[in-house]
């Protein structure tokens, strides 16, 4: 039986048609806003259209369907016709329009180059001097060889002082060798290192004469470029299936006394000369900076998995019926619902703001590199590094949040693979805990905000980063109806006094006597909220500038009403902090209730509209709940048929078990 008729189906729902000629403004104008650039969104497009046209790289059997090791395949594969086409296709060595093609193509579920060009190739921009990329960088970005980044053990992810891989030099043989003394040595976790990288970054504490120096990178040639085989000394393979992200191939890697030469220690900001005399780098953890790197990508990545949920919830909530309002001869959309609109759209809106402190923090990374590289100007260092701390924290536990609430919302349906977003939960989760555990990161920012709380009881407020300077703001009354920067004023306030009490009780202990180490670690539940507040702040200011700077007058109301609803929701889930300090009172709570509600009435006609932006195709999507097209109940029945176990009306499972248990029950 077959619902997908001609009639039924020929264009899209009327439902969904309906939701988008309503919309006040311009997705593809919209889509600029999103992107960075008129340039970018229209080269996503372009992309977008050209894999459309190539057969091989449409959709073949559902993943939901697939084993692991069919899912490892099939990426592969795609990889090859990508790689047929790559010129074509993309403008190459342009990170941004790879990164689409693949998250098109491949999707999120992993595959054997995701790190290659995420961390592989950056730290080699990073780290190599120019005679090393020259070597290396060249075939690196031509996919001569396929690399990974590998830095966890299975005993240390988190403390990097405490890895125990060691590269220890050889002045003889100007060598170094690597070894993993023991099996908590082992690297594990690394993303494409256990069946596909053909060489690896290899993070190990370099010791020199018996001195240790602590982590620093090296590349290492993993396997035979001809056979695929593990090199003499090396132990390498898969870790096992994960919660998602089963595509990739995470592995363990062990050396056993295995010599690499001292040319294989990238040498771009320091050295060891062939005597064994070492040379220090201009910043003690410039070595860190591949993870800096992945952790500016992060608030557009996780804005981006969240993207994906919310178009699936909220196309979907537009075509599904249930119940009734007024009129009661036909059942409503259950987005005209106002728990549904609750649940969704302040996601919404936290994509949107995600994104932009995207834009700015992947650009903040450019621009650092830069200054290292060709300046060797090392300034700008920590104040990345907090930064990104607690955004990547922020934005990943919000993002699961986000995408939790969206599967709710899409009902039972939700619960099915068919909607994908189970899929899309359990990549975007595991940034909670990749490039740093989320409270340890909390904590690296925590360690800023004290110092700055300090130089403001110092007397030193001269001395603050800009994005400190809102510690020194004396308490004011604040008027929430004369706008966002309203809004901020109170967020500063609320942020200021949680710095100061964490820092004031940090002090509190170490006075009593405790060392600063356990005084932190009484206090670090207070200092992850003071990180937290510190971070949102951020993150609603950089919303606010965005808006401010759009031109296209329809785009930027469609916006404002978006950025108003998080300003309300924000401060309504903060609340707490402002009402205990006496910073708002409970009549401007109420307001700030209402302008909530309000909010989500006015974004209601624009919600199919405002996730259509972001322009994801169907392959993209991988949802058959989600489709653009929204004949989900069709599209449901077609793919549940397709599964397996509907290819036979008889199960083995019931003739061998099921119907002999039966006929014993009836003896
Ligand atoms: C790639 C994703 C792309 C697209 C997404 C698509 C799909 C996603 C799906 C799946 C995932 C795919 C890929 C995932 C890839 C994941 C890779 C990894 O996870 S790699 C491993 C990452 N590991 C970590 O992040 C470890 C965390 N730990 C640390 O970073 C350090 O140990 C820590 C910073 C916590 C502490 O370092 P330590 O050396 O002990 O320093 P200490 O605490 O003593 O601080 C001293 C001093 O240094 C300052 N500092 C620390 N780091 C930096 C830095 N990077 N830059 C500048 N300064 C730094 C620190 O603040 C302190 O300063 P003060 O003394 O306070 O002034
Ligand atoms: C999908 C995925 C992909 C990954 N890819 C890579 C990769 O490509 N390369 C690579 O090298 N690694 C990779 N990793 C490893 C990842 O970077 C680590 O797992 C991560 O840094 C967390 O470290 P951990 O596992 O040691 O956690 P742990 O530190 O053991 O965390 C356990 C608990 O201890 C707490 N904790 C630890 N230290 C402190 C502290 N100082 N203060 C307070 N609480 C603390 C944490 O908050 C957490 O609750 C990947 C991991 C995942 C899940």
């Amino acid at each position: 039986m077959s619902f997908l008729n001609k009639e039924i189906c020929d264009g899209d729902n009327p439902d969904l048609t309906e939701e988008r000629r309503t919309a006040t403004f311009d997705t593809d104008r919209m889509a600029q806003v999103i992107y960075g650039s008129e340039k970018f969104a229209a080269r996503r497009r372009q992309i977008t259209k050209s894999i459309s046209r190539i057969p091989a790289l449409q959709d073949t059997k559902p993943l939901a369907f697939m084993t692991r090791e069919e899912k490892i395949t099939e990426a592969c594969r795609e990889l090859d016709v990508l790689s047929d086409h790559w010129e074509q296709l993309i403008y190459v060595n342009d990170e941004e329009e790879a990164l689409h093609l693949h998250r098109e193509v491949i999707g999120m579920e992993g595959h054997p180059f995701a790190l290659h060009e995420t961390m592989f190739i950056p730290t080699l921009v990073s780290q190599a001097s120019d005679e090393q990329q020259e070597k290396w960088l060249g075939r690196a970005r031509k996919r001569e060889i396929i690399g990974c980044y590998a830095q966890t053990e299975l005993g240390h992810g988190s403390n990097l002082r405490k890895l125990e891989t060691t590269a220890t030099y050889s002045p003889s043989t100007q060598e170094f060798i690597l070894h993993t003394p023991t099996i908590t040595a082992l690297k594990w976790w690394p993303g494409a290192l256990g069946k596909s990288s053909n060489y690896a970054i290899v993070m190990a504490d370099l010791v020199i004469k018996n001195k240790s120096y602590g982590p620093h990178p090296f590349i290492v040639q993993l396997r035979d470029e001809k056979t695929h085989q593990p090199l003499p000394g090396i132990t390498v393979g898969d870790i096992g299936p994960k919660m998602a992200f089963n595509g990739a191939d995470n592995g363990f890697l062990g050396f056993d006394h295995f010599r690499i030469p001292r040319g294989n220690l990238l040498m771009r900001h320091n050295r060891v000369e062939p005597d064994g005399s070492y040379l220090k780098p201009p910043h003690a953890k410039i070595g860190y900076s591949s993870m800096v790197k992945v952790r500016s990508r992060m608030a557009m990545d996780q804005g981006l998995f969240m993207a994906q949920a919310l178009v699936i919830a909220v196309r979907y909530s537009a075509v599904r019926r249930q119940g009734f309002l007024e009129d009661k001869s036909q059942e409503v959309k259950v987005l005209d619902y106002q728990t549904q609109q609750h649940r969704l759209f302040p996601s919404i809106a936290r994509v949107y703001a995600f994104i932009f402190c995207g834009l700015e923090t992947i650009q903040l990374y450019e621009k650092l590199i830069l200054d290292v590289n060709k300046n060797g100007d090392t300034s700008g260092m920590a104040d990345l590094h907090s930064l990104t701390s607690g955004l990547k924290s922020v934005v990943t536990h919000f993002t699961g949040q986000g995408i939790e609430q969206a599967r709710m919302a899409c009902g039972g349906h939700g619960y099915s693979m068919a909607s994908y977003i189970s899929e899309i939960y359990g990549v975007a989760v595991a940034g909670c805990t990749y490039e740093g555990e989320n409270m340890v990161m909390l904590l690296q920012c925590a360690r800023a905000l004290v110092k700055a709380v300090e130089l403001v009881e110092e007397g030193h407020p001269e001395k603050l980063s800009p994005m400190m300077a809102y510690l020194t703001k004396p308490s004011v009354t604040v008027d929430l109806t004369v706008g966002p920067e309203a809004y901020v004023k109170i967020f500063q306030l609320i942020a200021k006094k949680q710095a100061f009490k964490a820092t004031e009780q940090l002090h509190k202990f170490m006075v009593a006597g405790d060392s600063r180490d356990v005084a932190w670690n009484k206090s670090a539940v207070e200092l992850t909220k003071a990180s937290r507040l510190h971070t949102r702040l951020y993150i609603l200011k950089t919303f606010i500038r965005r808006v401010e700077s759009i031109t296209d007058i329809s785009v930027k109301a469609a916006l404002t009403d978006l950025l108003n609803l998080h300003l309300n929701y924000e401060l309504l889930d903060v609340a707490s902090y402002a009402l205990a300090d006496g910073i708002m009172s409970s009549t401007q709570m109420d307001f700030i209730k209402n302008q909530l509600y309000s909010s989500l009435e006015k974004i209601r006609p624009n919600a199919v509209s405002l996730m259509d932006s972001f322009q994801f195709s169907d392959l993209q999507l991988r949802s058959v709940l989600g489709r653009r097209d929204g004949h989900v109940y069709q599209n449901l029945f077609e793919w549940a048929k397709s599964s397996p176990l509907n290819q036979s009306e008889v199960l083995p499972s019931v003739t061998q078990y099921l119907k002999p248990m039966m006929e014993k029950s009836k003896l």
